[in-house]
């Protein structure tokens, strides 16, 4: 296409309509005044590209020539839309001028550039591109990225399935932020909902992996079609009335999962440990969806007592039962419009089950003691500590309800498994406690900080949260020492010690030196670790292997392999 002074390249799709214009809602957008809004439409089928005005101000002619009705074009056909011209190429698809590197790759080309960035003091820029649903390959989309402004010297990568990465050597921030709009134009008709988010090398870290996280989050919050720049606060995901830290490479991946998830109208179930963040995690599908602007409400199942469960939740009419003073509409229909979030899932009886299927799959209620059925409109997103799967086969989890919850299962894993988020999270707690007391803000000393990200963190982020109000209020100078820290947390454990044993809180004063750290050859760990999560997967999905490896992100044919290696089974042994 060649506009004004500039020429660039635009992929066809193989089937379908390409509507060219000014306006907005074009598939192909030009700038140029002589062109209508909605000027000309392509419809390619069986191989033939035909061309139509659509009735435009000006026109189009096809070789000098006013079209008139559904015109075929053939290879070198030169367009006129108003003062833009086209012309169709036919010719064997040409080669990508920037070839895709997967993960490993990227990431050392990136690494590598960073190195230059110290040697040279120079600056990098890295996008990530959420493409959202589109509608051409892979491939033709980086053919486009690769005529519509990227330099030869930039590097694409793919990260996963519709996401891209793009590393920019030698641009301002300016300059990377002006690629990565162009870049989310150029990709527009293909990948209509594509978003970006940067992060620039030196100003947000000089780590690969950083970058890379740093780049997510920020694709992250940024709306459909735009960039979002990776800020001062790198890792905070700005979620409406909330804000989520999301640092880890697992939390960011798992954020861009709930983001898509929450497009679709699925359940959700969230799989964690208490306090990892399931809450967030079910507001996050909640911001993210068409319900936004619906109530939000979330309701603790394990503190529901049985008689009262199924009046909190669908409701009761007065006199229903003893104490049943006035009429009450349940969650559900406060819910209405909305997300109901069933924290705890496991806890309810098996009756109550029964009455929340019916409601998930007929979309109706009815209030204890009527008759009448009401319609509802409620999104759920369920969580749970416990691997419902296992409640299943112990008979205490009704099978169908655990598969209509948990058509999308998200595992969030425990902080301890979190590491890059500990001494974030623990700043910005630090920070809100002073705030809230009215204090200065303090720092943390290293001494601090090492036992914070050394400790197990059993009440995961809820405890750390704690930790972190109770040391605001001891400390009593600018900086938080390790003596401002419950004494549980000089306290490492060893291996074999019980995990869920109680831990001792005594008074900060009265504390021994901190026991010496235990290593282990870091590969035998992250097998254990890798084993344990293939585990975890396999539960949350009945054992399927295929939606097994899909949870977390491992092909299917490795998840295969490793799922004898490991001898692993459908199911973990029960707890002796
Ligand atoms: N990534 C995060 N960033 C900021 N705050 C967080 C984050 N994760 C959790 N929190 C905070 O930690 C506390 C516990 O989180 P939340 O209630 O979401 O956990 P949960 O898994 O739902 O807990 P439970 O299983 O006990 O219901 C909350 O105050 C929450 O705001």
């Amino acid at each position: 296409m060649f506009e004004g002074d500039s020429s660039s390249l635009r992929p066809l799709p193989r089937h379908g309509d390409l509507v060219i214009g000014r306006g907005s809602t074009a598939d192909l957008r030009v700038q140029d005044a002589s062109v209508s809004r909605h000027h000309a439409r392509v419809s390619v089928t069986e191989g033939v590209a035909r061309i139509i005005d659509l009735e435009s101000h000006n026109g189009v002619r096809v070789n000098g020539v006013r079209v008139e009705g559904a015109q075929p074009l053939r290879n070198g056909d030169v367009v006129m839309l108003g003062d833009v011209t086209l012309v169709l190429n036919c010719e064997a698809r040409p080669r990508a001028t920037h070839p895709l590197l997967d993960v490993n790759a990227f990431h050392s080309r990136l690494a590598d550039e960073l190195e230059r960035v110290v040697r040279y003091e120079r600056t990098v820029g890295v996008v990530a591109l959420e493409l959202g649903p589109f509608t051409a390959p892979l491939a033709d989309l980086v053919l486009a990225a690769s005529h519509g402004g990227l330099r030869r010297m930039d590097v694409v990568g793919q990260q996963g399935p519709g996401q891209l990465v793009i590393l920019l050597p030698e641009l301002t921030r300016d300059e990377a932020e002006d690629s990565a709009r162009q870049l989310v134009e150029t990709l527009r008709p293909f990948a209509p909902e594509a978003r970006a988010g940067l992060a620039t090398a030196p100003r947000d870290g000089m780590d690969a992996d950083a970058l890379i996280s740093a780049a997510r989050t920020a694709a992250l919050s940024a709306p459909t079609g735009s960039v979002s720049l990776s800020g001062p606060n790198l890792y905070r995901l700005e979620l409406g009335e909330r804000t989520v830290i999301v640092a880890d490479a697992a939390m960011v991946r798992i954020y861009e999962q709930l983001r898509r998830l929450a497009s679709s109208s699925l359940a959700v179930l969230i799989h964690g440990e208490t306090g990892t963040g399931k809450e967030n995690a079910a507001w996050a599908v909640h911001h993210w969806s068409r319900r936004a602007q619906g109530p939000f409400l979330a309701v603790n199942c394990a503190t529901l007592v049985e008689a009262l469960a199924e009046s909190t939740l669908f409701g009761h009419e007065r006199g229903a039962f003893s104490g049943a003073a006035s009429t009450q509409a349940g969650l559900f229909e406060k819910a209405h419009g909305g997300t109901l979030f069933l924290d705890e899932v496991a806890e309810l009886s098996l009756a109550v089950q029964a009455k929340l299927l019916r409601a998930l799959d007929q979309k109706r209620i009815t209030r204890l003691g009527d008759s009448r059925e009401r319609p509802v409109d409620v999104r759920i997103v369920a969580a749970t500590h416990r691997l419902l799967a296992n409640e299943v086969k112990a008979g205490r989890f009704r099978e169908d309800l655990f598969f209509r919850l948990s058509t999308a299962v998200v595992l969030l894993p425990p902080l301890r498994n979190r590491p890059r988020e500990i001494p974030l999270l623990a700043r910005a707690f630090l920070e809100e406690a002073c705030a809230r007391d009215g204090r200065p803000p303090l720092d943390i000393s290293a001494a601090a900080m090492e036992l914070l990200c050394a400790f197990h963190w059993e009440g995961n982020v809820r405890q750390l949260k704690g930790v972190m109000d109770r040391a605001a209020a001891m400390a009593d100078g600018p900086v938080l020492e390790p003596s401002h820290l419950p004494d549980s947390l000089q306290w490492q454990e060893s291996d074999d010690a019980e995990p869920s044993a109680p831990r001792k809180e005594a008074e900060p004063e009265t504390r021994a030196s901190p026991a010496p750290r235990t290593f282990r050859p870091i590969a035998e760990e992250l097998r254990e670790l890798e084993r344990q999560r293939m585990q975890e997967a396999l539960e949350a999905t009945g054992g399927v292997q295929k939606h097994a490896a899909r949870l977390i992100g491992m092909p299917l044919r490795t998840f295969a392999l490793k799922y004898k290696q490991y001898s692993l089974s459908r199911w973990s042994r029960p707890a002796s």
